[in-house]
Formats: C-alpha cells, structure tokens, sequence
C-alpha cells in the first residue's frame, strides 16, 4: 500500500533536517537542555550514554570499573554512528568525551549538526556536584579534573557547528537560545511549542515501546 499524501500543511512545515547533537563537557547540560529541546520541538531524544548502558546492561561506571574507558569509546562510537545513520532526526545528547573521538567527530559531521554548550568552570563543578555518576569526576578533585578537561576539550568542542552559551540562566533561556541558533543554521523556522517545556520528552533507549 503506498503512503497517503502529506497535507498541504504538512508539506509546508519545515521539519528539523538533520539530527541535533549537543555536545560539551560533563555538566553542560547536553541531557537536561537536551530533553527540554526535544519536548519543546516536538522531535525524539535520545541520550547516548542511556542507550549504551540499555546495550551493556550495565551502568557507565560499571562499564568503566570492569572493562576499562577505551572498551566504552568503542561501544560509544558504535551506538552513536547507528543512532545517527539509522534514526530519523532527533535530538541527541552525547557524552562528554564523545565528540573527542576522530571517528565520531567525523560522523556527526556528515549526518548531523553538532552544538557545543560552552560553560564556565564554575557552572560545571557546581552542576556535577550533585551526582556521582560519572566515573571521569570521581578519579580526582572535580575542579582539577574539569579545569584540565578544559584545556584539553575545548579546542576540539570548537569544531562544532554551532556554540551555545549554558550559563545560570533558566535552561528554557539556553534552549530559546539553541532553537535561534539552530533556525538561523538552516534557513528556516522551526515549529515549536510555545510556553516552557513542562512535560519533557522521555528518552527511552531506542526500540523501546
Ligand atoms: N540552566 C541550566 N542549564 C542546564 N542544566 C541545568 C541548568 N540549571 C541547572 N541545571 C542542572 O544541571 C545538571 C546538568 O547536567 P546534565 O544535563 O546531566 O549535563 P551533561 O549531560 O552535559 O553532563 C542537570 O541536573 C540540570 O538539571
Ligand atoms: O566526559 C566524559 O568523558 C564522559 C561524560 C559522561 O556524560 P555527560 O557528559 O553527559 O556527563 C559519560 O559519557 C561518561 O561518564 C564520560
Ligand atoms: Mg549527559
């Protein structure tokens, strides 16, 4: 049976041409601005560090305490390569050391549009302060190891194709501020729900019901 014919106002409705890939260190706010953008844009989410742990079956810090950091960045590379190849466009938030892999940087950059969060050293300790989830923080003093991430990332988080202030203002402003990055990137308005994203799209793991 052949698809019934879009209407005319589903024809003229710009929709999202690529999928959306925050990046940005540990504490940005890829997940959080991410979901609120997703639900705001009426669009899918999708978090890569939840679809590794749905594939592993297992947290990140298990993955990272029993089989090592470069066995996580090969699993990495892989679900975010099929999330980007094979699903429709979304809104994606990676992990922090994601876009720092070559290979995915390279895929991101061919199937998606990548923006960085870009915040300040104060803004990420006291955002991460709250959980201990992340294997990367608990190897040292939070401050010494987001300070040299810094160093290290940023350069790299500037390849991205948009930047993002995520700063202490609400995130509803940062995702206002994303949504103006993103329409002025493409060209074309995006449809998008007034107010504020209070139900926020949930982000089950990809083939989940
Ligand atoms: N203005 C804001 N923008 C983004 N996150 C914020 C903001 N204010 C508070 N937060 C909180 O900071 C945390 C950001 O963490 P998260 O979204 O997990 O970052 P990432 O995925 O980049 O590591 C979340 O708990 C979020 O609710
Ligand atoms: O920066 C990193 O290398 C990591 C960031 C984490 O995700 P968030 O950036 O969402 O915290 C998670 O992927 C893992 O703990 C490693
Ligand atoms: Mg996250």
């Amino acid at each position: 049976m052949t698809d019934p014919l879009p209407t005319l106002t589903e024809a003229m409705t710009p929709r999202l041409p690529r999928t959306v890939v925050l990046v940005g260190l540990m504490g940005a706010g890829k997940s959080a601005i991410g979901r609120r953008l997703a639900a705001r844009l009426n669009l899918p989410f999708r978090d890569a560090d939840i679809e590794i742990e749905a594939a592993a079956g297992c947290t990140i810090a298990e993955i990272f305490a029993r089989d090592g950091e470069p066995v996580f960045r090969a699993v990495e590379r892989k679900i975010i390569t099929r999330l980007l190849t094979e699903e429709p466009p979304h809104i994606l938030a990676t992990g922090g050391g994601a876009f720092m892999d070559a290979d995915t940087r390279a895929t991101v950059h061919s199937h998606g549009v990548s923006v960085w969060l870009r915040a300040e050293l104060d803004v990420l300790i006291a955002r991460t302060a709250k959980r201990t989830n992340r294997p990367l923080l608990n190897q040292g003093n939070p401050r010494d190891v987001l300070s040299r991430l810094m160093a290290l990332r940023y350069p790299t988080y500037a390849e991205a194709d948009l930047t993002v202030v995520s700063d202490e203002r609400p995130p509803d402003t940062t995702v206002e501020l994303v949504i103006e990055a993103l329409e002025r990137h493409f060209g074309i308005p995006l449809p998008h729900r007034a107010g504020h994203a209070a139900h926020p799209a949930t982000s089950k793991p990809a083939g989940t019901p």
